[in-house]
């Protein structure tokens, strides 16, 4: 029986339609928790293809979930679809020109992620359905990951709770088996509040959240020295005050995010900005208040879906990119400086090479330099064993979140990638419906890692999932 290369005719058969999903994607950028259309595309595409509907999960209007199949072990695919503010860009071209001033743009390349992730769910089904084998596919279509958690709000639903493993993949620069841990990481506000005041005729009268604002970043840029070194802290100030330099503001607030290796590392970081935001206040007689907005775990990696996932893709090989694909890829990289280009090679320890696309595999053992961010993966991989895909939909050195990212978002080159990852996550999905032993061995690793240090959710109880975090 050659189970893999029926699935990948399989992923090959209907790969169109999904690729158009895409682009619709692509073409209709929302942001965190606002992805309505997004979201209907992807609702649309199951109901077409017959799986099991489920809205609304966890109270997440743009979140949802498809099933398929009965009996045997399920099958988890995670897709995303949120964009990113003020990255508007065409597509197909190699120089900065917005579609529309301020817009939103895919600059993470979520119309990729969700669609092929999709794309790999329902080529299973097809294959479950063919072959007559007990198994259910999932599709989790899981809105707001660029800093709205939702992932860890639809785990702390039990959304995940009876999931065997979870696949998933995100755009890239390379094509190899996602293996470096990335950050927990807690976005909170510090709301300070003051009083009011003429600035000339009774400032002695009035006390500063703006000043309290400015103390307690300055605080924080000092704790920074004494910090672990991996760990990562930035501020947005969503509000100084107001406009007028002669009334004293009474309000001001600045939303931190709080990084570090690991949930009780992260903790630490937390206690200590927040004790830092009460000193603020102590020195300028203003009142804090701290708001957790979302939080999301470090990722587990999974050594046994690794090694497996890393034996799919060698047997798959990477994307064929033609010469088309590698001249437009060329003209993006000339919009790249060295470093960009340098910086990407130094994380995954190769030496760099010429090539504009990555049609190599990365070896499972690179002696990689870990520079990352945060996911809400996180969290699905302390209770689900996950493992993800990297896949080269971009020039080699294009830095993510940015115009660039969104001009290459429906090339030729990135829809290759895209059905390349699909592939490798189909590949693993039968895999794992055909050895029982992989998902044996998958929660044991699982199991293992988590005995000492059970997962706690890093959400507080009371934390809802922040609908309104686009809305200014
Ligand atoms: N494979 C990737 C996964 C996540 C990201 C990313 O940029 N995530 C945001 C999300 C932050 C969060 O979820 O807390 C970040 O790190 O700021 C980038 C590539």
């Amino acid at each position: 029986m050659d189970n893999r290369s029926d699935i990948w005719r399989g992923v090959d058969t209907i790969k169109a339609r999904f690729i158009d999903l895409s682009d619709k994607v692509w073409g209709t950028p929302e942001v965190c928790y606002t992805e309505a259309r997004s979201a209907a595309e992807h609702l649309a595409e199951l109901r077409h293809q017959g799986f099991r509907i489920t809205e609304n999960v966890a109270g997440i209007p743009t979140a949802l979930m498809g099933e398929w199949g009965e009996g045997g072990p399920v099958i988890a695919f995670m897709g995303e679809y949120d964009a990113l503010p003020g990255l508007s860009q065409e597509a197909g071209v190699a120089e900065h020109r917005p579609v529309e001033t301020g817009g939103h743009g895919h600059g993470c390349g979520h119309n990729l992620l969700g669609s092929a992730a999709l794309l790999a769910a329902t080529a299973v089904k097809d294959w479950l359905a063919a072959n007559k084998v007990p198994g259910r596919v999932r599709y989790y279509g899981c809105p707001a990951e660029e800093g709205g958690a939702a992932k860890a709000f639809m785990v702390r639903s039990g959304a995940f709770e009876d999931a065997d493993i979870a696949i998933t993949w995100h755009p890239h620069s390379f094509w190899e088996v996602a293996v470096t841990p990335s950050l927990a990481n807690t976005r909170a506000d510090f709301i300070f509040t003051g009083r009011t005041s003429h600035a000339a005729a009774s400032p002695h009268l009035g006390r500063s959240a703006l000043d309290a604002v400015e103390l307690m970043n300055v605080g924080v840029n000092y704790m920074r020295e004494h910090m672990p070194s991996d760990a990562r802290v930035h501020y947005a100030l969503l509000d100084t005050g107001g406009i007028a330099p002669n009334v004293v503001q009474a309000h001001a607030r600045v939303r931190y995010s709080i990084r570090a290796r690991d949930l009780p590392g992260m903790n630490e970081l937390v206690g200590r900005v927040s004790k830092i935001a009460e000193g603020a206040a102590l020195m300028t007689e203003t009142k804090v208040e701290m708001k957790i907005i979302s939080a999301v775990s470090n990722i587990l990696p999974n050594t046994p879906l690794e090694q497996a996932l890393h034996r799919v893709m060698e047997e798959l090989g990477p994307p064929h990119f033609d010469d088309a694909d590698k001249g437009f890829a060329t003209q993006i990289r000339s919009t790249l400086s060295d470093k960009d280009i340098a910086s990407v090679y130094y994380a995954i320890g190769m030496e760099q090479t010429d090539r504009p696309l990555a049609d190599f595999l990365v070896p499972l053992d690179a002696k990689r330099n870990p520079l990352v961010g945060s996911t809400d993966v996180g969290d699905v991989s302390w209770v689900v064993p996950t493992v993800q895909v990297h896949a080269p939909t971009v020039a080699i050195g294009t830095p993510f979140h940015t115009w660039q990212v969104v001009a290459q978002g429906k090339s030729p080159h990135a829809h290759k990638a895209m059905v390349q990852a699909a592939k490798a996550m189909a590949g693993l999905g039968i895999k794992a419906l055909t050895e029982p032993e992989l998902i044996k061995a998958a929660k044991a690793d699982l199991q293992k890692r988590t005995t000492k240090t059970p997962y706690v959710c890093p959400l507080p109880d009371h934390v809802e999932p922040p609908l309104n975090m686009s809305v200014a």
